[in-house]
């Protein structure tokens, strides 16, 4: 199944501490979301959205364009801030904070659209998150070997080593997509939101950066949401799909189920499931 997108891209990561939470420990939801809901002009973008999702899990969001899953990410993450409802994480109440508080509790994510420099190497960039991570000032430029290992680290768990001195505006597609995870992956987050981490990733670059979210799921057990249009990249990676639909969640089953759903059908008629 592929819905109305032409858009692929993708990413990478570094091996990391272990990233269970408490909330593996109490068996409850690492996210929860309560009846979300988020109005702009009087339009309904995202509509009484509920779900909770278990620690280590992959959850896809799939669904045509513009039925609110990037404006369901920004909720979550904290760009936007939701007209009502409640998101919890950890069982903690964060729907009034900033964003880069809950990147402290862990959640990060990844833009649909590029966010590198293109005049800036791939280590500068790694480098740059890693001080702004570590709580660092952006207009104090630190000695280059203060993150050596940092950076070292994360290149060569993205597959970017080689590339360390490159420019971005010189990396393939797939290649500015790993530095887009490579630069997430610095700040260690166990709940990594990826909005479509293929979009513009050339068809051979995409079994590679599958691998790499894959291992990052399975691997270090990061709990990862990830809005995907293309099924062949969601089959075998994903636990469960959320399908959303005019800003609603229409379905929230397995990949299996959620294939079959008559629902899910009709509404995607002409859609090939
Ligand atoms: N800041 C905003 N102000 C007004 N409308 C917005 C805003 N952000 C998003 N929208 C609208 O909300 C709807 C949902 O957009 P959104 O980007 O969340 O959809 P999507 O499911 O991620 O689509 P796509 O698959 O194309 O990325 C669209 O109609 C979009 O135009």
């Amino acid at each position: 199944m592929t819905f109305s997108n032409t858009s692929r891209s993708s990413a990478a990561a570094a091996p990391v501490s272990g990233v269970a939470g408490k909330a593996r420990a109490s068996g409850q939801p690492v996210l929860r979301l309560r009846d979300i809901g988020w109005t702009v002009g009087g339009a309904t973008i995202v509509d009484s959205v509920s779900l909770g999702v278990r620690e280590g899990e992959f959850l896809a969001f799939i669904g045509p364009n513009g039925a609110g899953k990037t404006s369901l990410f920004n909720l979550v993450s904290g760009i936007n801030r939701a007209s009502r409802g409640v998101i919890e994480l950890d069982g903690t109440d964060i729907t009034a904070e900033a964003a880069y508080a809950r990147s402290r509790r862990g959640l990060g994510r990844t833009f649909q659209s590029s966010s590198l420099w293109p005049g800036m190497t791939v280590a500068e960039h790694v480098r740059l998150a890693a001080q702004a991570a570590s709580g660092g000032s952006h207009r104090l430029w630190r000695r280059a070997d203060t993150y050596a290992h940092q950076v070292t680290r994360v290149l060569a768990r993205t597959g970017l080593g080689h590339r360390a001195d490159t420019t971005a505006d010189a990396l393939s597609h797939g290649e500015k997509r790993k530095l887009e995870l490579a630069v997430l992956l610095v700040g260690e987050p166990r709940l990594m939101l990826l909005d479509e981490p293929m979009a513009g990733v050339s068809a051979e670059e995409v079994p590679a950066l599958t691998e790499l979210i894959r291992s990052l799921h399975r691997e270090e057990g990061r709990t990862v949401l990830m809005v995907e249009h293309h099924m062949d990249v969601l089959m075998g990676l994903a636990d469960r799909l959320a399908v959303m639909h005019h800003g609603t969640l229409l379905a929230l089953d397995t990949p299996q189920a959620v294939m079959a759903d008559a629902t899910v059908q009709q509404a995607y008629l002409g859609e090939e499931l």
